[in-house]
This record gives structure tokens, C-alpha cells and sequence, in this order.
């Protein structure tokens, strides 16, 4: 059985829940790492005022005990605070009241899942499509992600994420180490290494903000020390770059995905794109580049892996855009909810959790086992086998 995992959950309702099933047994939870993971989603410079409200932890109710996983599946939760605010409007029995008093939404939002979601389930009330549509979601899956994370960090595998680019501005390349460059970003507010590049940005953000306006841009994700292998050729569902590309895309707002240089690599020559194979006793194969970003044929070649997402920009304006009230067919402006102006610098640590569970999908995969002593017994064979080849 491969790792897999289900939420469920409103983002104004009681709490969200996440199951995994598939971990080991014998692996250590660090609880205070896991929820510095979902301390470091809600930091970031343009976050509305929801993020003030909300202190998130995760509480685990299964699958756990004295600290180590047993084999069941894990179940774990994690609160919403705001909820004292919308117990009436999220009651799940019949209540009584005005669409005021209910909050019902009426006027979709465009850029989001309301009209959509309103059509498609019969809901005349598009809060029960925007309930479930909001990214409150990604706090349960950067709590999946960060336990996944926990695991792969068992094997030496690092794990890193900054900000590419708010808007119109950008991150100057660096050729940092992986240490340095998560130390870097954990010390900025738009998760960047350039504190120039910081203050611009933050600036930007204001700038935004003021006009009624929202801004997206572009995150990237490193993750270092993996073995050559993990997914495979053979079948399309098995590429791992594949499986990576999808886990991105389904982010809230995510509107792209590239793996290494990306859509750059349809300007360039192959001469200028493809990494060449060198040897040595130390390091074994290894390429002189890594510009197809860590895979070839949907396997991790042992190059670092390095995939970008790029975020549209957040759909709630404070000066709202064009729509239709779906009562009475006539044009109207959205309706306008509290929102971010920008949420980039929490997307790319969503990202990076992402990305995190489906390498270890992969490696579980490869090294599968029931408990950690046997998936480390297989992972060090591997290594030998790869040595000796
Ligand atoms: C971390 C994060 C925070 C977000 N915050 C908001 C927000 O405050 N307001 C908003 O309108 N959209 C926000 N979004 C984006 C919407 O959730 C998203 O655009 C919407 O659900 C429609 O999905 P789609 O853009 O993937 O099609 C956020 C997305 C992420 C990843
Ligand atoms: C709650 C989170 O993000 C929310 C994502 C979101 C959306 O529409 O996606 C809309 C906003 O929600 P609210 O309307 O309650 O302010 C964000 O705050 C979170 O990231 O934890």
C-alpha cells in the first residue's frame, strides 16, 4: 500500500483533518517540528487579518503513541480558531434567519471555485463551494507534508524553499548551499536571501495593497541527498517529475509547474540543456550541471531536485471585479470577502510540502517497508548496490 492521505474540513468550520495512511511503524514524530512547519505557512509579508486570528498546531489522535508511529494510519487535526466567530453561519443543523444573518454568498467570485462548484453540486449558497475551496486546506497538507519530511530528514535528505519573484520583482539568482539558503529565507519575511530584495518587495506588496489590488509570483523548492531512482520510466503514472508537476498544480492558485530550467529549455540549444555524466572515486556518476532540475525519464538522477510553481495573483480585490448575482441574473460587482493581498512567500512553504510528500510517496515506494529499521535496511542496501555497480 502506498503512502496516501485524505482532509476534510471548512475553513470557517471547527477544524480540519487529515488521515495518512502508509507510514512506517518506529518512526519518531518531533511534534515541535512539525508545527514550526505550519508557524513558518502562516508567517509571510502581505497576509490578511485571518492569519493574526489563527495560531496553528497540529494535535495528532491516531496512530501515535509515546512519540513513535505504530503502522496504523495517523489521523491529526488542526484547529480553527476564527470558528467561535462563524459558529451560527457554519451550524450543520437548521437554523432560522436572513441570507444576511446566514452570510450566503450570491455574488461569485471571479478566479474562484464558486460558480463553478454552484453549478456543479446545485448550491445556491456558494459559501458551501467556497467553504472547502479556500487554501485554509494547505494547513492539513504542510501537516502531512512536515511529518513526511520528518521521515525523508531520517535519510539526510534536505529540504528548501524561497520566492522567485512578487510581481514585477526578482529574486537575484545566488549559488548558495542548501544550509545557508534555508537559514537565509527563515530570516525573511518574503522568504528571500537578499535583504535589498526584501525591502522591494515588501514595498511592492504595500503598493498593492493600497491600489485594492493582489499580486501573485513565482516560488521555487530544493531538496537534496536523494538517491538516484526514486520513481521510474516504465510507466506513466510512475514518473516522479509527473506526480510532482500534479501535487503542484492542485495548490490553490497555482497556475504552472517547471522542473529544473523548464519552459527556458524550449529557447535553448541541447548542448546548452542536457547535463553531462562525469565520474569520480568520490561522488561516483554525477553531472557537471543540473539544469534539467534532478530528473531524467521521471527518476531522480542524484542531483538535487529543483521544481518552480508560479502563483496567480490572490482573486478577492477590495475593489472587486465584475459578476452576476445568480438570484436574479443581473450584473453586480463580487462579492468581497476579507482576504491577502499576497499570499506567495506562505505558497512556497505550501509548496515545499508538497513537493516533500511525493518524493516520499516515491521513496517509500523503493524502499517499502512495514517499520523504519526495515526501510533503512533496504535504503543501505540500495546504496551498496549502487556503489558496487
Ligand atoms: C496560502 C494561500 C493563501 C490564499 N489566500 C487567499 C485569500 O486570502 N483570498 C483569496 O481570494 N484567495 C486566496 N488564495 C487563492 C484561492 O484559494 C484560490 O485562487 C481559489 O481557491 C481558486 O482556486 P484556483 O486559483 O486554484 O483555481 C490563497 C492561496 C494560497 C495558496
Ligand atoms: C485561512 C487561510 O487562508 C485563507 C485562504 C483564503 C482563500 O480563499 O483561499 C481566504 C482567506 O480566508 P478568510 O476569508 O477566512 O480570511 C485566507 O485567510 C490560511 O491560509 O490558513
Amino acid at each position: 500500500m502506498s503512502l496516501r492521505y485524505l482532509t476534510a474540513g471548512e475553513t470557517h468550520g471547527p477544524q480540519l483533518t487529515a488521515i495518512i495512511e502508509g507510514l512506517p511503524s518506529n518512526m519518531r514524530i518531533d511534534f515541535e517540528a512539525l508545527n514550526f512547519q505550519l508557524h513558518r505557512r502562516q508567517k509571510g509579508y502581505g497576509r490578511g487579518r485571518r492569519m493574526q486570528i489563527e495560531k496553528d498546531t497540529a494535535q495528532i489522535v491516531g496512530g501515535v503513541r509515546h512519540g513513535y508511529t505504530t503502522g496504523a494510519p495517523v489521523a491529526l487535526v488542526v484547529e480553527n480558531k476564527d470558528f467561535t466567530h462563524w459558529r451560527n453561519i457554519m451550524n450543520v443543523e437548521p437554523i432560522e434567519g436572513s441570507d444576511e444573518e446566514k452570510r450566503r454568498v450570491f455574488r461569485p467570485r471571479p478566479g474562484h471555485a464558486d460558480l463553478n462548484g454552484g453549478l456543479k453540486y446545485n448550491l445556491k449558497d456558494l459559501r458551501n463551494v467556497l467553504e472547502r475551496s479556500s487554501a485554509r486546506e494547505t494547513a492539513v497538507r504542510v501537516a502531512c507534508g512536515a511529518i513526511a519530511r520528518q521521515f525523508l530528514e531520517q535519510f539526510g535528505i534536505k529540504i528548501a524553499g524561497q520566492v522567485i519573484r512578487i510581481g514585477e520583482i526578482e529574486a537575484p539568482p545566488h549559488n548558495l548551499p542548501i544550509d545557508e539558503l534555508i537559514e537565509r529565507t527563515e530570516a525573511s519575511s518574503v522568504r528571500v536571501v537578499d535583504p535589498e530584495t526584501e525591502k522591494k518587495m515588501e514595498a511592492y506588496i504595500d503598493q498593492i495593497k493600497k491600489e485594492g489590488d493582489s499580486i501573485g509570483g513565482i516560488v521555487e523548492c530544493i531538496i537534496e541527498g536523494l538517491p538516484v531512482g526514486l520513481g521510474s520510466h516504465v510507466q506513466y503514472d510512475r514518473k516522479l517529475d509527473g506526480r510532482i508537476a500534479q501535487g503542484v498544480m492542485s495548490i490553490n492558485a497555482f497556475k504552472g509547474v517547471e522542473v529544473g530550467i523548464g519552459f527556458e529549455a524550449g529557447r535553448l540549444r541541447g548542448s546548452q540543456v542536457h547535463d553531462e555524466i562525469m565520474y569520480n572515486e568520490e561522488r561516483g556518476y554525477h553531472r557537471a550541471t543540473n539544469r534539467l532540475g534532478g530528473f531524467e525519464g521521471g527518476m531522480t538522477n542524484g542531483m538535487p531536485i529543483v521544481v518552480r510553481g508560479v502563483m496567480k495573483p490572490i482573486p478577492t480585490l477590495y475593489k472587486p471585479l465584475q459578476s452576476v448575482d445568480i438570484d436574479t441574473k443581473e450584473p453586480f460587482t463580487a462579492q468581497v470577502e476579507r482576504s491577502d493581498a499576497c499570499a506567495v512567500p506562505a505558497a512556497s512553504v505550501v509548496m515545499e510540502h508538497v513537493v516533500t510528500w511525493e518524493v516520499a510517496k516515491a521513496f517509500l515506494e523503493k524502499f517499502g517497508g512495514d517499520s523504519m529499521e526495515e526501510i533503512r535496511a533496504n535504503y543501505e542496501n540500495y546504496l551498496s548496490q549502487l556503489e558496487n555497480y
